[in-house]
């Protein structure tokens, strides 16, 4: 508020209006419960009409500013920047990463205005280009620009042909607007036998705005400014969902999560913790289910940090009664299950000749009847919504034998969760529910690195293409993709994510 105020009283100032503006008043006391009293305070100091311009200015400003957020513009082009006071207004509506190029004729304008753009936190989402604003136009076409939202405010008797060059370059993004600035200019436009030059190519522009078939709606932005709102639409293309995006998204919309719930097992650690981040980070509210209380606890606390709605949940999910009870509370805190990651899994290692009953039996409670018991319990809830993504995690080990280390359990454990996600997949799909499984080439986690694992890293990786192991963040997007309205017609799908390691 400070950079404004000292920037409007400055343009006030440039603008000839600012003799008696009040410098004590700051653009705090203008908002809503000090309106009143500012007002009062203005007619007894008998300068209302300056002080009237002041407020259009500030008003305009804001009206302005809260067309960016409402839009949520991120690229604005303003066409006639005067003293930058729209140009600030506008800065202050965009995100961090937002940007405006200001086109401006008159290179002293720059000069005044760049100090002001300095002193606040937005002036540097700011760029001037002096110059003819059409020779702007030019370079930005150029260069390939465009921008979310035009302000086209400069010389009027031009307006009709900026507006003509930005929609014949594509400088203005699909679903983008044109804000027009003065369109009524002093009610000169209505004037029958004006001759005012500016009311009457105001009035040459308005007519073939009003005429134009390219145009899909226009709305009356403010009485303030007398500005109005020009939305386009590109009559000449197939307007399908390919060119709009399905019910309107585009694809990275289409793999948000927003109002999803999910929850993940073995999500204490690796690869669990990277799904639990990916799918809230795409919008999903995350239960974290571990078997070790500490763990799931602490992941649950990193989303939280991350802003992600998140809980955690300790369940062993071999055992069939902590699974309902792990299904149960999500759907009594949360009142729905849309995605499941069945992700908890065991690894040991033997000869096949030696491997025991104990270990074969141990592998596959949690790998394959653990996966199978949450496919099941999840999908009670998934089916009676009509709507469901399950993903399983299998292994490269379900494909091929991965030496030269003994894995019999596992491998074959894992095999069996692809069949099991093959034959739920097809099952389900008529209701709703998708299940389909990654899986994963060798990945570098805490589990490799164990005293007897350590050491076959090297040969693992004279049998990856890729050259390294996979990191978990390298399976993020598979789950987010899959979790996703974007692969509904893919079911029962096996996505392997191995760096080639299969194909060698
Ligand atoms: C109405 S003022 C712009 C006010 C500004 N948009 C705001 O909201 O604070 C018009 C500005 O357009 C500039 N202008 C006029 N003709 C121009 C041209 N051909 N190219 C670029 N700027 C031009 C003028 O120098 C003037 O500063």
């Amino acid at each position: 508020p400070e950079e404004l105020t000292s920037h409007l009283q400055k343009c006030t100032r440039t603008a000839k209006l600012c003799s008696g503006f009040p410098r004590s008043v700051s653009l705090d006391m203008l908002k809503v419960g000090h309106l009143h009293m500012y007002c009062l305070l203005l007619l007894y100091s008998h300068i209302y009409h300056l002080i009237t311009c002041s407020l259009v200015c500030f008003l305009a400003g804001q009206t302005l500013k809260m067309l960016v957020r409402m839009s949520q513009a991120k690229k604005i082009l303003e066409i006639g920047m005067f003293t930058g006071y729209g140009a600030l207004s506008m800065a202050e509506g965009l995100p961090e990463d937002g940007c405006l190029v200001a086109c401006e004729l008159e290179p002293y304008l720059k000069e005044f205005a760049q100090p002001i753009f300095d002193k606040s936190p937005h002036g540097k989402k700011i760029t001037v280009k002096t110059g003819s604003a059409m020779d702007t136009l030019k370079e930005l076409a150029a260069a390939g620009e465009q921008f979310d939202m035009v302000f086209i405010d400069a010389d009027k008797n031009n307006y009709i042909n900026y507006y003509n060059f930005i929609l014949d370059n594509n400088l203005l993004k699909l679903r983008g607007v044109i804000c027009v600035d003065n369109s009524l200019f002093k009610a000169k436009v209505y004037l029958k036998d004006t001759t005012d030059s500016n009311g009457l190519a105001l009035r040459e522009f308005n007519q073939f705005v009003s005429s134009d078939p390219r145009v899909e709606q226009v709305a009356s932005l403010s009485l303030i400014m007398s500005a109005y709102l020009v939305s386009v639409c590109q009559s000449e293309v197939t307007d399908d969902e390919v060119f709009r995006g399905v019910q309107g998204r585009p694809i990275l919309d289409r793999m948000r999560l927003d109002g999803k719930v999910a929850y993940v097992t073995g999500a204490g650690q690796g690869i669990g913790r990277a799904f639990a981040h990916a799918l809230g980070e795409a919008g999903a509210k995350v239960a974290v289910v571990d078997l070790d209380k500490v763990k799931a606890e602490a992941v649950a606390k990193e989303l939280s940090l991350k802003g992600i709605k998140a809980v955690s949940v300790t369940a062993d999910i071999s055992k069939s009664d902590d699974v309902q009870k792990m299904i149960d509370s999500i759907v009594s805190k949360w009142g729905a299950i849309h995605i499941g990651c069945n992700n908890a899994g065991i690894n040991m290692n033997s000869a096949s000749e030696d491997t025991s009953l104990e270990e074969w039996d141990q592998t596959f409670n949690v790998n394959l009847r653990g996966t199978f018991m949450c496919c099941q319990a999840a999908g009670r809830v998934m089916l009676k919504q009509g709507y469901g993504k399950i993903i399983n995690t299998a292994s490269m080990a379900s494909l091929i034998v991965p030496h030269p280390q003994k894995q019999l359990s596992y491998n074959t454990s894992k095999a069996g969760v692809v069949k099991l996600t093959q034959t739920l997949g097809t099952e389900w799909i008529d209701r709703g529910v998708r299940v389909n499984c990654i899986s994963p080439g060798i990945v570098d986690t805490p589990l490799i690195h164990s005293e007897s694992l350590r050491p076959l890293v090297q040969r693992w990786l004279s049998d990856i293409p890729a050259g390294r192991l996979a990191q978990v963040t390298d399976l993020q997007a598979a789950v987010v993709y899959l979790a996703s309205d974007a692969s509904d017609y893919m079911t029962g799908h096996n996505l392997v994510i191995e760096g080639g390691q299969s194909l060698w």
